[in-house]
């Protein structure tokens, strides 16, 4: 076949692909809806691995890994998408974070400087970096320290807090990640 051929075929999958992935998102708007309702939280870590360990099992090896993490990152879009319809959370992490810290969101600022610490072995610190990227939030300055098994993560952000962006970052790495801080503006 030719590359020109082969990517005939990619084009004829993203097309397939893309109703589904908008359905799954619809879904993931619902399940928003219904966590709004019940109060539950936005992640569900072992929903998640059920998923990842019902799906992946029979893939073969040569792809299981990429499969594997398609089905992370797809998890975690779904999770940015649900804190983008829960406004409220996300006015609830970044109102505690603020007074947390004795700052104010009506303070003029360019740039947010967070800390946060995610357990080493999970490496859900990588996944944040990449919902920066997505957010398109630039990552100004970063620190990474791992102790007994922890990261503890310092970073600095560029842009507001006002910013929708923004706030569905820090709303998901404010749930998401331990210890949560806006350390300064
Ligand atoms: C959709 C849900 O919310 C989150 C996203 C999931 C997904 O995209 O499959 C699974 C579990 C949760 O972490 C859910 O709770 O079912």
């Amino acid at each position: 076949m030719t590359l020109d051929e082969i990517r005939v075929q990619i084009d004829a999958v993203d097309t397939q692909m893309k109703p589904l992935f908008l359905k799954r998102m619809e879904c993931a708007g619902c399940v928003a809806e219904t966590k709004r309702e019940t109060g539950g939280d936005v992640f569900v870590l072992e929903r998640e691995l059920a998923i990842i360990e019902k799906r992946a099992g029979d893939v073969a090896p040569e792809v299981r890994d990429e499969y594997v993490m398609f089905l992370r990152h797809l998890m975690s879009v779904s999770r940015r998408y649900q804190y983008g319809i829960l406004t409220e959370k996300q006015d609830r992490v970044l109102a505690e974070a603020l007074e947390a810290a004795g700052l104010s969101a009506e303070k003029e600022h360019s740039q947010i400087e967070i800390a946060f610490a995610c357990d080493a072995e999970a490496s859900d610190f990588n996944l944040f970096v990449n919902m920066a990227k997505l957010n398109q939030i630039s990552i100004i300055s970063l620190n990474l320290e791992t102790e007994e098994g922890r990261q503890k993560i310092r970073m600095i952000l560029k842009g507001n807090l006002k910013d929708q962006k923004m706030r569905q970052l820090l709303c998901q790495i404010g749930k998401e990640a331990e210890g949560f801080q806006i350390v300064g503006m």
